[in-house]
């Protein structure tokens, strides 16, 4: 199955004339929701002990497809006060009452978005029937083995329709109910039996702990999870963690000093809260906005930056600097901050170990490409697993860095990008997407740099933040002489 909605459709328009910087710019970039943050607030709203109000929700195609998801499992949402970023969330019953097709299954469009095809499987262990997931062609690429592996061994039945390891895939209930209907505790902590226990591989994605993390307070005494190896991106796994304790849901983390493969995390059954909760600005959606000013110059400023965040983005307050910009924050409003990067034109290169913060390495890699102009070399080490994100974005960032004539390379776990020779430049050229929404603002950020620059499919940046072009080009006309007022 693939896709047939806007985005595909967007797909095949003519190619993005990526626009130039003309000046430094001035600007303020008010950003969507967190698409991490409202994965997990839609999900343990689906699972709540009471109705939940989200407010900041992204809408956004991976967010949309979250949300279809859980209808298909009996959760139901409704927009509050005409407000699109405002829902009401009604959880499901338990077990789930699955939307049955024909074939007796329920299905499940995962579009390419990591967090349905991993989030939504452990759902299964909860469901009174059947499910079917699929997704785009370049889904059919992302891993799921591991996660299904320990499913498996959970008594979920799997059943590979294509490639094994791979969309699309059957998943059947256990016979018995494994769901945790008597995990009735609003303190998190009742339940009293022995936890569930799972091993899982999550070296190639911490959306396989996540996934078992977010489900794990409905399983029988909840859930102990130890991964068998190394786990990337464990910020987003310190996320799930967090996003489970705001709803009453203990948790026990595994101490930073146990080796690998002797990590547990234990989840205490319950229901998650209901009640309000309020999602955070998406940071590492912020990063091609706040790079844009290293690359033109000038300054762009970004509201409602929370001081504490379990956000991989906040890390853009230590990578920016290190690239040569000059990141300043002041106080917002309560526990927020608005937070400025400016640019002096001028970009250095750099050596960075982004294994935690693996989403933000397509940025990072453009602002690379355009110091190897500027004589600097840099290295991004401790990203092999981008080879599993929305195309393998090790071969993606190398083939368009070349394509510019920067002189660049994969290594085992990361990229490489030498200085350019004195009198060598980069040049225009038509970037390609892979479908991929950071690998379409990789090259947003060179076009700044490079006139004539263009994309070949935009539209895939609604992934995860809609109306991209458009709140580019706002940004680019702040500052430049452009008349748009400060902020949207
Ligand atoms: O849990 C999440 O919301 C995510 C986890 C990370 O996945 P990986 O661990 O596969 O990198 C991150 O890159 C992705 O964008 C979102
Ligand atoms: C890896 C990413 O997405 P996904 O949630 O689809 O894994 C990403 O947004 O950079």
């Amino acid at each position: 199955m693939t896709s047939k909605d806007d985005h595909s459709a967007l797909a095949t328009a003519a190619p993005w004339a990526a626009p130039a910087a003309t000046g430094p710019l001035d600007a303020v970039v008010t950003l969507p929701g967190s698409k991490s943050l409202t994965a997990r607030a839609l999900l343990l709203a689906a699972l709540g002990d009471a109705p939940t109000t989200l407010a900041g929700v992204l809408r956004s195609r991976d967010t949309a497809l979250m949300r279809a998801a859980l209808t298909v499992l009996g959760a139901r949402f409704t927009e509050a006060d005409g407000d699109a970023s405002r829902l009401h969330v009604t959880p499901a019953p338990l077990p789930l009452p699955v939307d049955t097709g024909p074939d007796g299954a329920g299905h499940i469009d995962c579009g390419l978005a990591g967090t349905v095809m991993r989030f939504i499987p452990p759902l299964v262990l909860l469901a009174d029937a059947p499910v079917v997931l699929d997704g785009d062609e370049g889904a059919r690429l992302r891993l799921l083995g591991p996660l299904m592996a320990a499913l498996a061994a959970l008594g979920v039945g799997v059943s590979w329709l294509g490639r094994p390891g791979f969309l699309p895939v059957h998943l059947t209930p256990p016979a018995g109910p494994t769901d945790g209907r008597a995990n009735n505790s609003t303190d998190g902590r009742a339940g009293g039996s022995q936890p569930t226990t799972a091993s899982l591989d999550a070296s190639s994605s911490s959306q396989f702990l996540s996934a078992l993390l977010l489900t794990g307070p409905l399983l029988p005494g909840g859930l102990a999870v130890t991964p068998s190896g190394p786990v990337p991106s464990l910020p987003h796994v310190g996320m799930s963690v967090a996003c489970l304790r705001e709803r009453g849901i203990a948790v026990d983390e595994p101490s930073p000093e146990d080796g690998d493969g002797q990590r547990t995390w234990r989840v205490h059954p319950g229901r998650p809260r209901g009640g309000r909760v309020t999602i955070e600005p998406d940071l590492s959606n912020a990063g091609p906005f706040l790079a844009a000013a290293l690359v033109a110059g000038g300054r762009v400023t970004v509201p409602a930056w929370p001081m504490a965040t379990t956000q991989a983005g906040d890390a853009w307050r230590e990578l920016l600097p290190r690239l040569g910009g000059i990141v300043t924050t002041e106080p917002d409003g309560v526990g927020t901050l608005r937070l400025t990067c400016r640019g002096t034109g001028r970009l250095n290169g750099i050596d960075a170990d982004l294994s935690a913060v693996g989403e933000l390495a397509p940025t990072v890699a453009a602002l690379a490409v355009l110091a190897s102009a500027q004589g600097h070399a840099s290295r991004l080490t401790g990203i092999a697993h981008l080879r599993g994100h929305e195309t393998n974005r090790l071969a993606a960032l190398v083939a368009e860095a070349r394509r510019l004539g920067a002189s660049a390379r994969e290594r085992a776990d990361g990229i490489e990008i030498d200085a350019l020779p004195d009198g060598e430049r980069l040049a225009p050229a038509l970037l390609h997407a892979y479908a991929d929404h950071r690998m379409a603002t990789f090259a947003a950020l060179i076009g700044l740099a490079l006139p004539g620059t263009t994309l070949d499919d935009v539209a895939c940046t609604a992934k995860t933040l809609p109306d991209f072009p458009a709140r580019w080009e706002a940004v680019l006309a702040q500052g430049q002489g452009g008349e748009h007022g400060r902020g949207r």
